[in-house]
């Protein structure tokens, strides 16, 4: 990738951690950020005067070739396709989006009719590669299990599965599939349809989430069985200043995207 020219949807942790990353770097210029509209005055007020705030995608720089979306699902439905049709690369870390076989449907049609790439960026997870390569070997059994300290479960379905302030020991908030869990957990949990569009896909690869009071860090676990054996590829991310729900280490994907680093899934393009 050339140095690309950018806009990046949200202005929150992660888009906020990509950004001081990108002030002392040389991979990519960004000129927009995508707030919600009518919040563009107020973002400006915490921006760099070289970055403008706007609210949709019609009102981008035209010389924005690439746009990142580091915001959440909503944020893929409502903008995703609009990118595309206005002739930009599109890069996404919201991956559980994309449980929704409609609008990964759409966006893929949109990224080839517009003859442009459409990216999941690996953000908190690893092992995307390995994934793969057992994928294409044949069937493959694949569990992802995030593990996280109470404090990253509040405001989730988590709270009706046990007593997250009160928690003595580790308790399984969730067991199901990447596709459910996309839409149960959407802040917490896009790494697990990351793992599985990149390997079993959404309604095979099995989800368990759990709550750790001892947790200080986020655990992602990838394990994988397939004809050419088995692998586990295990992360325990500190989580984000900004967000307990967010690992740090998903703005920092998301620059090593930007570099031009292989951590990506090409859905299209
Ligand atoms: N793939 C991965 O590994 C990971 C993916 N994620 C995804 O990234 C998302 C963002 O994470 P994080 O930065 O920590 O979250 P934050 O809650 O810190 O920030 C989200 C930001 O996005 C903005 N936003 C949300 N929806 C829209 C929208 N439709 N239009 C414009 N702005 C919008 C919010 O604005 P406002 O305050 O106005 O709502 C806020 O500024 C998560 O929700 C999750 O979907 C997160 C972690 C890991
Ligand atoms: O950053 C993480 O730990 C993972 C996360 O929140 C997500 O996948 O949505």
């Amino acid at each position: 990738m050339n140095r690309p020219t950018i806009a990046v949807i949200g202005l929150g942790g992660i888009a906020r951690g990509l950004l001081d990353a990108l002030a002392g770097e040389a991979c990519a210029d960004v000129r927009n950020v995508v707030v919600r509209a009518g919040k563009e005055g107020e973002a400006a007020a915490s921006l760099p005067s070289s970055i403008e705030p706007v609210g949709d995608i019609a009102s981008l720089a035209r010389d924005v070739d690439l746009v990142i979306e580091a915001a959440g699902q909503g944020a893929v439905a409502q903008y995703g396709a609009d990118v595309l049709r206005s002739g930009r690369h599109f890069a996404l870390v919201s991956a559980g989006a994309l449980a929704d076989d409609g609008l990964l449907r759409t966006l893929k049609e949109e990224a080839v009719r517009a003859g442009r790439r459409l990216h999941l960026i690996s953000g908190a997870i690893g092992g995307l590669d390995a994934l793969a390569t057992a994928r294409a070997a044949g069937a493959v059994e694949v569990r992802y299990t995030g593990i996280k300290p109470p404090r990253a479960w509040l405001g989730t379905p988590a709270e009706q599965a046990c007593d997250l302030h009160a928690l003595a020991a580790p308790a399984v908030v969730f067991e199901g599939s990447a596709r459910e869990v996309a839409r149960r957990y959407p802040q917490n949990a896009n790494v697990a349809a990351t793992v599985a569009l990149a390997g079993a896909g959404l309604d095979a690869t099995r989800v368990t989430l759990i709550a750790d009071p001892a947790a200080t860090r986020n655990g992602h676990r990838v394990e994988a069985r397939g004809v050419l054996g088995e692998f586990r590829f295990d992360t325990q991310a500190e989580p984000s200043a900004a967000n307990p729900k967010t690992s740090a280490s998903t703005a920092c994907s998301i620059l090593a995207y930007l570099r031009g680093g292989p951590n990506a899934l090409a859905l299209q393009g």
